[in-house]
């Protein structure tokens, strides 16, 4: 049986982790996933970002009519979008499939892992043991349960196969309301195809600040066909695609579409992995159990990602790969994770970025907080751009005088919020920030500036 000093398992965000300091030992990389390297890099992150930069720009004639500027209506060549974007990314994957298998002291194991006994794994037939692991398998589209969707599978995507399309579809119906959706809702609906949202709840992007998670409602439901509060009650095969049978607010309805992306949230592949025979132990959710150190309950194997992380967000994968990397080589003086908050973004239109509480969390936690909500359009380049639909919601803590949370929606939202996530990871007050630095005039940066002024930090609670 194969013995090796290390077996990690996973090659997106823990193929990153074994670099020249490993060389001296034997490493086994365990993947089962086509094309190598992990969801960010193949069927996440980077490919949707690329599609979503066109999209951004088919939009862009809207805008400008509201400048007084006129354009001819643009379009997209779908075949080119998606042929750019595999043309870059494929090659990677397979250069560093390839790299990993030439290394001397690595072995890439390109199969189903699926752990049968403490530190031992079965790969395919073969059953191999390790002195440590690091399981960073990710997680995986869920299917919702919807009578008759197999009978169709033909014509329904998840996220993993929507962006390698061999032609548009005149129509698509996504089910969801959360990032996937939000994001593919964005990119179709401007790429031409009729889209409807089929949502579950009362809002898109439920988990966000009500505030921002109504303007967002509103916005989408200007390009796209959302029916809120509707399930999927059975999928059928049509003449021209699938037809849907829906369960709303006015009752029973149908929607046929050529296409379905099914966008229902994503499950951790700890079950996948039967990480319960080494002991390695899965919360309710799902998610094995780490530590700060990002230990597992199992002597020995470490976790990372989205099979341990809730987030599900590459940003926290990578900086998760970082803290196992270091313990792997310094087990004498290991590192932690600490509770620095968490952003993200939402690459739809218009664009979403938050971090921290929501004011609703905040209050639900008991915070006495003050609360501001600042338009773009009450500021200078707000004006130029003629934004009326744009704000920055800030949440602090009168007892401390610190952002608790910020949550944007409107063009570059993923830009203007670093400064914040900086103010709040390193403990900057609302009063220094805001006064402490000059704000460039007139930047839109400013509706950050006006919204950190517009803080009340001192009136009395009620
Ligand atoms: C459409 C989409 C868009 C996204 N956009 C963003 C974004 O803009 N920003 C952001 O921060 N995050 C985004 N994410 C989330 C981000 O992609 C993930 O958080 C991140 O890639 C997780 O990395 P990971 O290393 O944990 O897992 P992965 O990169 O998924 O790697 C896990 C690997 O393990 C393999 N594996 C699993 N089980 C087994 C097994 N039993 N045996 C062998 N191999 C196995 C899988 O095949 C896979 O290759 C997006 C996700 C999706 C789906
Ligand atoms: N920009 C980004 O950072 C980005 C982009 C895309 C994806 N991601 C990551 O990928 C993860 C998965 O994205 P997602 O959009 O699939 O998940 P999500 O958790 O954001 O949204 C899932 C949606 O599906 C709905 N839903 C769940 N079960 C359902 C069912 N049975 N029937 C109908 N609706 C159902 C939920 O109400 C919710 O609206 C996210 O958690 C996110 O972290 C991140």
């Amino acid at each position: 049986m194969p013995h090796f000093d290390l077996c990690v398992i996973g090659s997106g965000s823990g193929n990153s982790l074994i670099d020249e300091r490993f060389a001296d030992l034997s490493v086994a990389l365990v993947d089962d996933g086509v094309p190598f390297g992990g969801t960010c890099l193949n069927k996440g992150c980077i490919p949707t970002k690329m599609f979503v930069y066109p999209a951004d720009l088919l939009r862009t004639p809207g805008e400008a009519a509201r400048v007084n500027v006129s354009m001819d209506a643009p379009s997209v060549d779908f075949a080119g979008v998606r042929d750019r974007v595999f043309g870059r990314i494929d090659p990677i994957a397979e250069g560093g499939e390839r790299w990993r298998a030439s290394a001397s002291n690595l072995t890439l194991y390109r199969q189903t892992a699926r752990f049968v006994a403490p530190k031992t794994l079965q790969i395919g037939d073969e059953t191999i043991t390790a002195d440590r692991f690091v399981i960073a398998a990710g997680s995986r589209a869920v299917r919702p349960d919807i009578e008759g969707l197999d009978a169709v599978a033909d014509r329904v995507h998840t996220s993993d196969t929507i962006m390698r399309l061999d032609a548009l579809p005149t129509s698509l119906a996504i089910i969801g309301g959360g990032f996937i959706a939000a994001e593919f809702a964005h990119v179709f609906s401007a790429y031409g195809v009729h889209v409807t949202v089929i949502h579950r709840g009362q809002r898109m992007l439920a988990r966000e600040d009500a505030e921002i998670a109504r303007r967002y409602t509103r916005a989408a439901a200007s390009y796209v066909d959302l029916r809120l509060n509707t399930r999927v009650t059975r999928a059928d095969a049509a003449a021209d695609g699938v037809r849907l049978s829906l369960d709303g607010p006015d009752g029973p309805s149908e929607v046929t579409a050529e296409l379905v992306l099914i966008a229902t949230g994503r499950h951790p592949n700890g079950d996948r992995l039967g990480v319960q025979a080494a002991g390695i132990e899965l919360d309710a959710d799902g998610y094995v159990v780490v530590d700060a150190q990002q230990r597992t309950t199992a002597e020995g194997v470490w976790a990372l990602g989205d099979v341990c992380s809730h987030g599900q967000l590459k940003h926290v994968a990578n900086h998760e790969a970082r803290i196992v990397q270091h313990n792997l080589l310094h087990p004498d003086a290991p590192r932690s994770n600490d509770d620095r908050p968490v952003p993200h973004a939402v690459f739809t239109h218009p664009q979403i970025a938050s971090v921290g509480l929501t004011e609703d969390a905040a209050r639900a936690a008991g915070l006495d907080v003050a609360v501001a909500v600042q338009e773009f359009g009450s500021v200078a380049y707000g004006w130029a751009t003629a934004d009326d639909t744009s704000c920055c919601k800030l949440v602090a803590d009168r007892a401390t005088g610190r952002l608790v949370g910020a949550h944007l929606i409107g063009m570059q939202a993923s830009l203007l919020i670093q400064p914040l996530i900086q103010a709040m990871t390193l403990g900057t007050d609302v009063v220094t920030m805001a006064r402490g630095q000059y704000w460039i005039h007139p930047a839109l940066t400013e509706v950050v500036e006006n919204a950190l002024l517009a803080l009340n930090l001192t009136e009395e609670s009620a």
